[in-house]
């Protein structure tokens, strides 16, 4: 199972926010999706997940288009997601935000737990056991009946991720899952993710804190302007140059920033060891 962008490209108005992108995602791996902001990251996966409309390009996995198919289709094709912004129903608990994703879909298993009591309670309890044993990966049992928005922000991201897998997707897709998490929270999501990874499934993060994906992916893609600028290992991509500059601006950009930090210290009459080359 792979999942293949093929000259990938969104057009927003005269703004080109994925220009011909190309790239495959293996199974087995977790893929991370750098880039400065507005480098196109969220577009990427709002196109994947069929939020976004995709303007020129494909969308594969394995033999099937993904690009033109509604969000619900995809997502019963086998895709997770959770956005940047948590979307958990908080009015409901823990277990309930994912006893809904296992509710029978066939009308025949809607009208057999209607009519059929012993059926219905048998079909709760599975529902109740399979949102626990979800629930353990990322250390929410003790949550299980906590109203969602009752929880602090750190464990309502890990709730989000775990109401993701509820569906046994093929792909996961995390769009920035640490974000607004602290160090503590950071390091222990960083660890669950890792436990995520399994032979039939490709995991794709997009994120910032670089923590977070220089130790947990195995292949970082790095987009700059909306074009793949590079991919490879995290340490392939910690010794490019190409994504130096593109985070950190031009070498003359650095030379500035260092040259202008320095006549700053002189005016305030620090001494400054000078540069001799
Ligand atoms: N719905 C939209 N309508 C118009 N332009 C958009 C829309 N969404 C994104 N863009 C533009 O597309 C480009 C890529 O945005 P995108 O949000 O995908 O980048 P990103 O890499 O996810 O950024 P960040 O890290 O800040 O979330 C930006 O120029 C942005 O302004």
């Amino acid at each position: 199972m792979t999942l293949v962008f093929e000259n990938l490209t969104k057009r927003y108005g005269s703004n080109v926010a994925i220009d011909g992108v190309s790239a495959i995602f293996e199974p087995g791996l977790i893929h991370g999706i750098i880039g400065p902001n507005g480098a196109g990251k969220s577009t990427l996966i709002n196109m994947t997940a069929g939020s976004y409309t995709v303007s020129e390009g494909e969308i594969r996995l394995d033999a099937t288009r993904l690009d033109g198919l509604k969000k619900y289709e995809i997502a019963n094709g086998g895709l997770g997601r959770t956005y940047q912004n948590i979307r958990l129903f908080d009015q409901m608990t823990c277990a309930e935000n994912l006893e809904v994703c296992f509710y029978d879909r066939d009308k025949g298993g809607i009208w057999r737990e209607v009519l059929w009591p012993p059926y219905a309670r048998r079909r709760e309890a599975e529902r109740r056991a399979s949102a626990i044993a979800i629930l353990k990966v990322f250390g929410l049992e003790g949550f299980a009946d906590r109203e969602a928005g009752s929880l602090p922000y750190g464990r309502q991201r890990m709730l989000e991720i775990a109401r993701a897998l509820a569906q046994d997707p093929k792909v996961l897709l995390l769009d920035e899952p640490a974000a607004g998490l602290n160090h503590h929270e950071t390091a222990e999501l960083t660890e669950r993710l890792a436990t995520l990874r399994r032979p039939d499934r490709i995991i794709i993060v997009v994120e910032h804190d670089m923590d977070l994906v220089m130790s947990l992916c195995d292949r970082i893609k790095v987009l700059h302007h909306g074009k793949l600028l590079f991919e490879g290992t995290p340490a392939e991509v910690q010794a490019s140059s190409d994504v130096q500059l593109a985070y950190l601006g031009t070498p003359n950009d650095i030379e500035d920033i260092r040259a202008a930090a320095q006549d700053r210290r002189a005016q305030l009459g620090i001494r400054t060891r000078r540069r001799t080359h």
